[in-house]
């Protein structure tokens, strides 16, 4: 490993004292690496019983798993693909449970990109409520859209804006908001060499503005009794108990509940710092929501569609934007001021008198929810052909097919004359 700046060494040494051998010591232990289950597609004992990797469970969170990276390789599998389950170092799972999420919270991820936490919330959230998952940077944000459309869950906004507009459009509406900070990335260094390189006490004290401001905005869009929880990935005490604690002073109606860190010589992960705030104070909400509109007419070719490929009937809650056809969520404030990537579930394109279905589609629709499936095990060679983008023999001629696997929707085929033409999308193909 590349030699650690001496800046950061001498305040971990006057951070942990007696510790900080055994912090030193930790360096030269191999990274830790963690898988989390969707519990929207799978549950863990079907994973397990799948006997697919060496999983462990991992402490504190529900869904965790650690597995080993020297023999273990599930981010190459077609559970993956079909978003059974997220990468995530492990203890970056600790942020999610402090939010005690319910069923039918509106929750806000204020930092969301690649979606660690975004997807766990759906996972919480089991098809109910509200998540905004927000990305500021529109680089980054494409992974989260992915990554979020796997998980197949339809009450999602995606917006690309910063914490001040966020707060234009939001002020007083969320039950729960998380700020996975940007931060210098000391939990970073072993597992990435530029995080060392990259790294400099200017870059804590940048961050430490940042954090501040975000904070602030984040508590505002918060309803009376809503908790905020905010995380870092990073050791220095900068940008995690002094962040908090000046918040705190700040805000008399601001309760602090917990401040907690997994540090990597005590608990096997990376390294993490959570905070979590109560806010007892009463603010106005500003929400505005969108009118639905009765468009009946318009999705006529989509209700077609359903009647032939699906046994579920979908809420009239549609939005239509040019071909595209999206299911509103349930909650549906009005973003229109915000930059949006996506506005609830991508259904998919209605075109010249016929309906086209989305990959996002696939990915929400259960299995028992399609007519006509191909469905194979996780062994069969079959599947990797498909996610290659191969055609599959199957003999039959249904038209519209969810190929699934172990019951999981992974995308869709058209089969005719015996065949399955492929609609795995071009740009999601595996190359393995
Ligand atoms: C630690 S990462 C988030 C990781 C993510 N929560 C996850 O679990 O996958 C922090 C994110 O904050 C974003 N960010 C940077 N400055 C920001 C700002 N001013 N407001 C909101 N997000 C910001 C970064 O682009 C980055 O994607």
């Amino acid at each position: 490993m590349k030699e650690l700046p001496q800046r950061f060494l001498d305040d971990m040494k006057e951070l942990l004292m007696d510790e900080y051998d055994d912090f030193i010591k930790s360096y030269d232990e191999p990274k830790t690496t963690g898988l989390r289950v969707n519990t929207l597609k799978i549950n863990k004992e079907k994973l397990l019983n799948l006997n697919l990797y060496s999983l462990k469970p991992i402490p504190w969170a529900d869904e965790g798993f650690y597995y080993n990276e020297e023999i273990d390789r599930p981010g190459k599998s077609p559970l993956h693909e079909a978003g059974a389950y997220y990468l995530q170092e492990p203890s970056a799972m600790s942020v999610v449970p402090h939010l005690d999420i319910k069923e039918g919270d509106k929750i806000l991820d204020m930092c969301a990109a690649p979606g660690g936490k975004s997807t766990y919330i759906l996972s919480k959230l089991n098809d109910t409520g509200l998540l905004v998952s927000n990305e500021i940077n529109p680089t980054r944000i494409r992974a989260l859209g992915e990554n979020l459309e796997r998980f197949g869950a339809k009450n999602c906004i995606i917006t690309n804006t910063d914490s001040n507009n966020l707060r234009k459009v939001f002020t007083g509406y969320f039950d729960k908001v998380v700020i996975d900070a940007p931060c210098s990335g000391q939990g970073m260094f072993r597992k990435d060499e530029v995080a060392i390189t990259d790294w400099s006490y200017a870059k804590v004290l940048e961050c430490q503005s940042i954090q501040k401001d975000i904070i602030r905005d984040g508590y505002d869009m918060l309803k009376n009794g809503g908790i905020l929880v905010y995380s870092t990935c990073t050791f220095a005490k900068e940008e995690n108990e002094d962040v908090i604690i000046e918040f705190i002073s700040e805000h008399e109606d601001a309760k602090l509940i917990e401040m907690q860190r997994i540090w990597p010589h005590k608990a096997s992960g990376e390294g993490h710092f959570v905070a979590k705030i109560q806010k007892l104070e009463n603010e106005d909400c500003n929400v505005k929501y969108i009118k639905i509109k009765n468009n009946d007419k318009e999705v006529k070719d989509y209700r077609e569609f359903e009647k032939k490929f699906l046994n579920i009937s979908i809420e009239s809650r549609f939005d239509i934007r040019g071909e595209n056809l999206y299911l509103l969520p349930e909650e549906h404030p009005d973003t229109k001021k915000l930059k949006v990537l996506r506005y609830g579930l991508h259904l998919g394109m209605l075109k010249k008198n016929r309906f086209e279905p989305s990959h996002a589609l696939a990915h929400y629709l259960k299995m028992e929810d399609v007519k006509n499936v191909e469905n194979f095990s996780v062994q069969d060679d079959k599947i990797l052909d498909y996610l290659r983008g191969n055609t599959i023999e199957t003999g039959k001629s249904r038209g519209w097919v969810l190929v699934c696997v172990e019951g999981i929707g992974l995308g869709w085929g058209k089969e005719s004359n015996g065949i399955l033409k492929n609609h795995y999308p071009k740009g999601l193909r595996i190359n393995y």
